[in-house]
């Protein structure tokens, strides 16, 4: 099956035009079909040895919601301390989630056993599990793009508050927590460019041919 050039510039598109999304969520509920089709796609990522380690946990409760926010709060507030003076002013002004805004939550986890001990591929680097889980988040994050929904990922919170407050079990491991829902549009560049945190790298500096190279940032 070949891909037309339409669909191969629909796949361009979508890649170019996601966003993680922090604000502006609307509240319209994602319908039942919408959502199973992202989810089917973040299902159909590639996974180590096939192990498939990821489950979905979808968040629609408002007292799931603020107990995650109470997390992020705290953990946002330990943050401000690493960064320093202007720094530190410019990371106070950046909205870094939409976890009560959005209607919708998904946490990404990863059963790093679900297979049995050795796994086809992990055998010498034991994160391709983890590794998996986060190809699974990037495919739910284009799909949902392609659905002109808006993903945020908040990763400003320590994980023994998503563990309690959706009872995740010890032996699983947190890979994400996502915000998600319908937005009217999505910004061409990302909110930390836009606020000069940092800019994009020119793609040349991160392209190396036969040997690394120390990368050059002019
Ligand atoms: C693993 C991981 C973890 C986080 C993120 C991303 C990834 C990949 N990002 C989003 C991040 O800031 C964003 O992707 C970059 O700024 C680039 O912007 P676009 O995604 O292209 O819009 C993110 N954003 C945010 O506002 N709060 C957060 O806690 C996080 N955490």
């Amino acid at each position: 099956m070949n891909i037309t050039e339409a669909e191969r510039d629909a796949v361009y598109k979508t890649i170019f035009s996601r966003r993680d999304v922090r604000r502006e969520f609307k509240s319209d509920p994602i319908p039942q079909a919408v959502l199973e089709r992202i989810l089917l796609a973040a299902h159909h990522a590639p996974s180590v040895g096939f192990m498939q380690p990821w489950d979905f946990i979808t968040i629609q409760s408002p007292i799931t919601k603020s107990a995650i926010k109470k997390g992020f709060l705290q953990a946002h507030h330990e943050s401000l301390e690493q960064f320093e003076g202007d720094r530190q002013n410019q990371y106070k002004r950046l909205k870094l989630e939409g976890i009560e805004e959005a209607p919708l939550g998904i946490c990404v986890t990863c059963d790093r056993s679900r297979t049995g001990p050795v796994v086809l591929g992990r055998t010498t680097k034991p994160e391709m599990d983890l590794f998996s889980a986060v190809c699974a988040v990037q495919n739910l994050w284009l799909a949902a793009r392609a659905e002109n929904i808006g993903v945020g990922w908040v990763s400003i919170i320590h994980d023994n508050v998503v563990r309690n407050a959706l009872k995740i079990p010890e032996n699983i491991d947190i890979i994400a927590y996502l915000c998600v829902g319908y937005v009217d549009s999505f910004h061409s560049t990302p909110d930390l460019e836009r606020a000069g945190w940092l800019p994009r790298r020119d793609v040349k500096s991160a392209i190396h041919h036969e040997y690394w190279q120390e990368p050059s940032f002019d």
